[in-house]
């Protein structure tokens, strides 16, 4: 089944999906059939076409009327207010004629109670946002619990975090087959677009800083994302990130203290049996090249979730383990957002 899809915020993320949906086929992997955001829709086949990180995309880009035409597709923009207006006003109804199976949420603005009138509104049929917002009904790692998806129980789904979908993976296979009694968790994470180009103020007063001059200590909400996804953890995880001057690519430093005593050897064995089996294609071992560890930017559009950095495991006193990951934090999230899209698919609501 070809999903109907209408994307809410063409940003980094939004913008990354509807481009990775036509990378391997111009017909699109998915159906997409309206997109909505606040900007005049020259600015937005302007930020298509032109993208600082990834290039130009591998299909043409213009504009025609209230349409978006990319390649031989011809999608339909709506261009809405920033401000949410309460459900009874029924923002969001002109996307009723889209006939939509899943509106994909990627402002990083909505609350559980817009995403809640919008099903009650029959805009779509479900809905599946970007980050963890409160009250959603599953939490999806996909290569971890895709197969708890139940259509007729979830509506409002997410598809975690970048973050999230990187260390989940790791933790489930960690506490498995070794156990893990706690872990701190230090993620090195690129700009992101809700911090300060200048200092100037911020809620959160660290993201006010200016960001190209800085590594700047601040919050992640990785442990609870991992926690969501595997409840067992929960309480055992601490986490910090720095934000750096880069513009893509996370890197995730973990040092765990396991359950009982292993050995470097059995954590990379069972790193690479995963990678090589049931995660193969969201989670790599990498060894470098020719032996030398590569720099982040070698990591640019890469589709998995998590790399490991095998020459940097390492493990003391048998029971003390350290583990280096790297991820393209838009361009693997934005594969794995199409995975759960694709879980939709295979499970349409009876
Ligand atoms: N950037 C990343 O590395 C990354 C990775 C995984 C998840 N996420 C999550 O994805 C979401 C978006 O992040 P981003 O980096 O793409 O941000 P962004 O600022 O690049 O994009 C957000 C887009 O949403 C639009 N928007 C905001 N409010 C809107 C509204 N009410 N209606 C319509 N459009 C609206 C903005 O104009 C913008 O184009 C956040 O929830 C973030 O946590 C980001």
């Amino acid at each position: 089944m070809s999903l109907r899809i209408g994307i809410v915020g063409l940003g980094r993320i939004g913008g990354g999906v509807l481009r990775n949906n036509f990378l391997n086929d111009p017909a699109g992997r998915f159906d997409i059939r309206v997109i909505c955001d606040v900007m005049p829709i020259d600015h937005v086949a302007y930020l298509i076409a032109h993208d600082s990180t990834y290039g130009r995309p591998p299909f043409a880009v213009d504009h025609d009327g209230t349409d978006l035409l990319l390649g031989e597709q011809r999608i339909r923009y709506q261009r809405v207010d920033r401000r949410r207006r309460p459900p009874e006003n029924d923002s969001f109804g002109m996307l009723r004629p889209f006939d939509l199976d899943v509106l994909f949420d990627a402002t990083g603005t909505a609350a559980i109670g817009d995403f809640r009138a919008l099903l009650d509104q029959r805009v779509a049929k479900k809905i599946l946002c970007t980050w963890n917002v409160a009250g959603c009904d599953l939490s999806l790692v996909y290569g971890v619990n895709q197969d708890d998806y139940d259509p007729a129980r979830h509506h409002v789904v997410s598809a975690s975090t970048c973050t999230g979908n990187a260390m989940v993976p790791i933790c489930d296979i960690l506490d498995r087959h070794i156990g893990i009694d706690y872990a701190r968790i230090v993620t090195i994470h690129p700009e992101l677009s809700d911090q300060k180009v200048l200092d100037g103020y911020h809620p959160s007063s660290q993201l006010g800083r200016a960001c190209a001059v800085s590594i700047v200590p601040t919050a992640t909400n990785v442990a609870k994302s991992t926690e969501l996804v595997l409840p067992r953890l929960a309480g055992k995880l601490e986490a910090l990130s720095y934000r750096v001057p880069t513009a893509i690519v996370s890197v995730i430093d973990i040092a765990a203290v396991l359950a009982r005593d292993s050995t470097p050897e059995e954590v990379a064995s069972l790193l690479c049996e995963y990678s090589n089996n049931r995660l193969s294609g969201i989670l790599s071992c990498e060894y470098g090249a020719w032996g030398h560890q590569k720099a982040s930017i070698d990591y640019l559009a890469s589709p998995y979730s998590a790399i490991v950095l095998m020459k940097h495991l390492s493990l003391g006193n048998r029971r003390h383990l350290g583990l280096a990951l790297m991820h393209d934090n838009e361009f693997g999230y934005c594969c794995r957002v199409l995975d759960v899209l694709g879980v939709m698919a295979a499970n349409p609501p009876s």
